[in-house]
């Protein structure tokens, strides 16, 4: 696992221990979100001709620091819907991304698109806590467990009716993913090393998944052209945080982005 990873986890942990000191997992139950029916975000992201953006709501990053000063996470999630997102991505770890829980159980009070909650997650409990939050899926980071625990987290995915988006950061991290278990894939396009991103292995690690998996290319997108690249290897969605959210209005750039892929994909069969 790459140092920064190992570093984010160990925060997460210490993190994660204080929460379950101020509520048992049995209590997540009693929160008023966890009864709510969960959106189907895998079918979110299966659109004709076109990318599925998810757009995510981040305020800050390890690699940035802090990416947007004037943070309202309930506005940003009603522009991500208006603009045209398909779901929407929120980053609830506090250490390193300056995210929170109620972030998330804002947004899900506020649109009717599909939510994914985006840490680092390693216990049951924060997948529980996912479902009382008001998310609709999790992230699964394959790389920070190992075959045993991820197949653990999918079970507590399914028990609380959440569904999975497993993330993978290279080949080495498919030996975990039982693809009979896994229907969506997201590849991270970041090197975690160095930072520098690299669209096309994110691409080839994609194509490794069996056919009718949902893929999902994820971080360093920030174009039409981007997405135009993705369309055209078959890829259904695409993951985008720092770009929207360095724009004025979040909401204005995903729709922007959107059209400006339809004027791309109209010329080039013309
Ligand atoms: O964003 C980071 O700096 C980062 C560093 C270490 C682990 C994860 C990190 N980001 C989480 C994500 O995967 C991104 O927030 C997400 O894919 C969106 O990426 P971007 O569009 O580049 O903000």
């Amino acid at each position: 696992m790459p140092n920064i990873l190992e570093e984010i986890v160990e925060q997460t942990v210490i993190d994660l221990r204080k929460r379950k000191q101020e509520r048992s997992f049995s209590d997540l139950g009693d929160l008023e979100l966890f009864e709510r029916e969960s959106r189907d975000f895998g079918e979110a992201l299966q659109l004709e001709n076109d990318v599925a953006v998810i757009a995510e709501i981040k305020k800050a990053s390890p690699s940035k620091g802090l990416i947007r000063e004037d943070f309202d996470p309930q506005r940003i999630a009603a522009q991500y819907q208006e603009g045209g997102a398909s779901a929407i991505s929120v980053l609830t770890d506090e250490p390193a991304f300056k995210g929170s829980l109620k972030y998330l159980e804002t947004a899900s009070k506020e649109v009717s698109i599909p939510l994914l909650r985006k840490d680092f997650i390693v216990e049951p409990y924060q997948v529980k806590e996912a479902k009382a939050f008001g998310a609709d899926a999790v992230l699964l980071i394959a790389t920070i467990t190992d075959g045993h625990q991820l197949q653990e987290l999918l079970h507590a995915a399914k028990e609380f009716e959440l569904q999975a988006l497993v993330e993978c950061y290279s080949e080495e991290d498919f030996e975990y993913v039982n693809f009979e278990h896994v229907d969506i894939l997201g590849v991270n396009n970041r090197d975690l090393r160095t930072f520098d991103v690299d669209l096309h292995r994110g691409v080839e690690l994609l194509h490794k998944a069996p056919e009718d998996t949902v893929l999902v290319s994820e971080s360093g997108l920030s174009s039409a052209t981007d997405l135009q690249f993705l369309l055209e290897r078959n890829i259904d969605a695409a993951l985008i945080g720092e770009y929207f959210m360095r724009q004025e209005n979040p909401g204005e750039a995903v729709s922007a982005m959107k059209s400006e892929l339809q004027n791309l994909i109209t010329t080039e069969t013309k």
